[in-house]
């Protein structure tokens, strides 16, 4: 049985929509004479999901590096079911690490009161990652096999399977300038655009439109998961709005970044956009432009590793009541993207990245933490050539706990850095296609809407998410991903999962036994049979 069926009033299913009508409940606060006063909210939402599953088309700037190349043969490994054999056996091509693909979720409770867990794809129509059409760009003009050995992620046996199906794929050219990225980088930059930033620009937008007419997908979504660039200065007048940027585009002003354009050119053909890196591609003026367009973006920067940990260990120690006071987060990898991070401009992206992503937590606590009080946090990022993509990373992390201990806790992480971000390039584009197809309409308001421009569900899967304007940014983890999980539920008119679990706490535990049309209820205590009895009566002596 594939997919799941509400039955309820407030869900009607039609040929060409979900739609739902769903109550969004919420608290309002204020502060009234030293204490908070606290009003529930009640909103009525009705979601509208289109049903339809367009073919997607995924271009990726970047598309010949380690994570573009492995993206690329994982989905053609799982389209034709290839298996490979390794000295531990034999593998077969899968989506671990990918929520849409390989995590679960709970839609209740059967008729004996057992929890029932989905995959989460099936909460809404979703795109399968194996009819995705990848296409791209790179500044190196290795064909997409070439790529994948260059890259060494992937077992041996596995890229001979593949090199049939990726030596016909090459990159697109692509718009370099050096000073943007690691000048260790200049010798990749053999397959590069000239023109004008405006003409570049105009470039971008026709492969846009060839790749979606070539391929017949249905739509594209553009992501960008070449080399980390340095920020870019944001400059009143320059960048701080869509008409500034594009007066200085025209005026090929030189501090806007290949990313920035990659960005406004996607915007600019009505296609989503995604930054895997963590540079800021999104200077107030592309954001501007993408409101008004009304086409998402995302990003900053793929939770993959060592962050994602951070979010999740940091969240338990503060809502445990334990005092992060120092975080140290050291790695070191050899790939290309390790090459490029080994410059200071490049690595400070990174390191701006790596280091936010305690701040919501820290602040969250004012019991543990004064105002502005944070732990003590370090990263370094180190260039080892011979370990490859397998990065090799330690944490410590220095809590203060009561009565004056201390506890530390001490982390070693390795594993193919690039086999950690795949799944997660997967995830933002099949849920950023899915937020495409969803509308929504408020009570009191005439007209649907779609999500704000920046699409900060997707904020689970990166370091530094990008969110709208005068909105909080959430790193704790399981927060992001409750976001995502309670989204698309009430896209289906579900309540959230809110981990109550009240029908197990009553006084009398009772267990619904189906039959035939109506339920029987037998209590649990009664049964001689049950564990739960004492020897006397139902009355357990305490
Ligand atoms: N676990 C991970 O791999 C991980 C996690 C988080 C973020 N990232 C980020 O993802 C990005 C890619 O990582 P990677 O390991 O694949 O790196 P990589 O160096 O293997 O690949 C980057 C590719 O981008 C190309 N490139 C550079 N500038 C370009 C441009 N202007 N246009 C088109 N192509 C360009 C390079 O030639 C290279 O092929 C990096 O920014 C990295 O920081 C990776
Ligand atoms: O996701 P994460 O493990 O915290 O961070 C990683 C860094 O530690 C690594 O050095 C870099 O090459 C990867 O791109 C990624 O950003």
């Amino acid at each position: 049985m594939s997919g799941i069926k509400v039955e309820s009033p407030n869900v009607k299913y039609t040929d060409a929509h979900i739609e739902a009508k769903y109550s969004y409940a919420n608290t309002k606060v204020r502060r009234e004479n030293g204490s908070y006063v606290v009003e529930p909210t009640k909103t009525q939402y009705t979601f509208r999901t289109e049903r339809n599953v367009p073919k997607l088309g995924v271009m990726l700037v970047g598309w010949g590096g380690n994570n573009g190349s492995t993206f690329t043969a994982a989905i053609l490994a799982n389209k034709h079911g290839l298996k490979w054999r390794t000295k531990e056996g034999e593998k077969k091509a899968n989506y671990y690490g990918s929520i849409t693909q390989a995590s679960t979720v709970c839609i209740g409770n059967d008729d004996d009161g057992e929890e029932v867990y989905v995959p989460l794809k099936q909460l809404l129509p979703m795109v399968d990652p194996n009819d995705i059409v990848v296409d791209g760009w790179d500044i190196s003009k290795c064909n997409l096999a070439d790529s994948m050995s260059r890259a060494k992620v992937l077992d041996y046996n596995l890229q001979e399977q593949l090199r049939p199906y990726l030596q016909k794929l090459t990159p697109r050219p692509s718009i370099y300038i050096s000073d943007f990225i690691a000048a260790n980088q200049v010798g990749r930059a053999n397959n590069v655009l000239t023109g004008s930033k405006l003409q570049m620009i105009e470039q971008i937008r026709k492969d846009i439109r060839d790749f979606k007419q070539s391929s017949g997908v249905d739509k594209v979504i553009v992501l960008w998961t070449a080399n980390t660039e340095r920020f870019s200065d944001v400059i009143l007048g320059l960048n701080d709005t869509w008409e500034n940027l594009n007066r200085s585009i025209r005026a090929e002003e030189s501090e806007i970044s290949p990313s920035t354009l990659f960005a406004v050119a996607s915007i600019l053909e009505g296609v989503t956009y995604i930054n895997g890196s963590p540079q800021n591609t999104f200077v107030p003026g592309v954001i501007e432009l993408a409101e008004k367009k009304k086409v998402f973006i995302a990003g900053d920067d793929f939770k993959s590793g060592q962050t994602k940990i951070k979010s999740v260990l940091v969240d338990f120690l503060v809502s445990a009541g334990i005092k992060p006071v120092s975080i140290v987060s050291y790695n070191h990898l050899g790939n290309n993207d390790g090459k490029n991070l080994s410059a200071p401009k490049t690595f400070r992206s990174k390191e701006i990245s790596k280091s936010n992503v305690v701040d919501d937590m820290v602040a969250s606590n004012h019991l543990l933490y004064d105002k502005n009080e944070k732990p003590d946090h370090c990263v370094v990022i180190k260039y080892v050539p011979y370990v490859g993509d397998s990065k090799r990373a330690m944490d410590e992390y220095t809590s203060e706990i009561m009565m004056g201990g201390t506890n530390t806790i001490v982390l070693h992480n390795t594993c193919e850095d690039s086999l950690l971000a795949t799944p997660l390039i997967i995830d933002l584009v099949v849920l950023a296609e899915v937020c495409e197809r969803i509308k929504f309409k408020v009570e009191g308001e005439s007209d649907f809407q779609r999500f704000n421009a920046v699409l900060s569900i997707l904020s689970f899967l990166t370091k530094a998410p990008l969110v709208p304007r005068g909105t909080p940014v959430v790193n704790a983890l399981f927060r992001q991903r409750a976001c995502i999980e309670n989204v698309l539920r009430a896209c289906i008119g579900l309540a959230p999962v809110n981990h109550m679990m009240l029908e197990h706490k009553h006084e009398m535990i009772t267990r619904a036994v189906s039959t035939n049309t109506k339920l029987l209820k037998e209590k649990v205590l009664d049964d001689k049979n049950s564990p739960f009895v004492s020897s006397s009566d139902s009355e357990i002596d305490m």
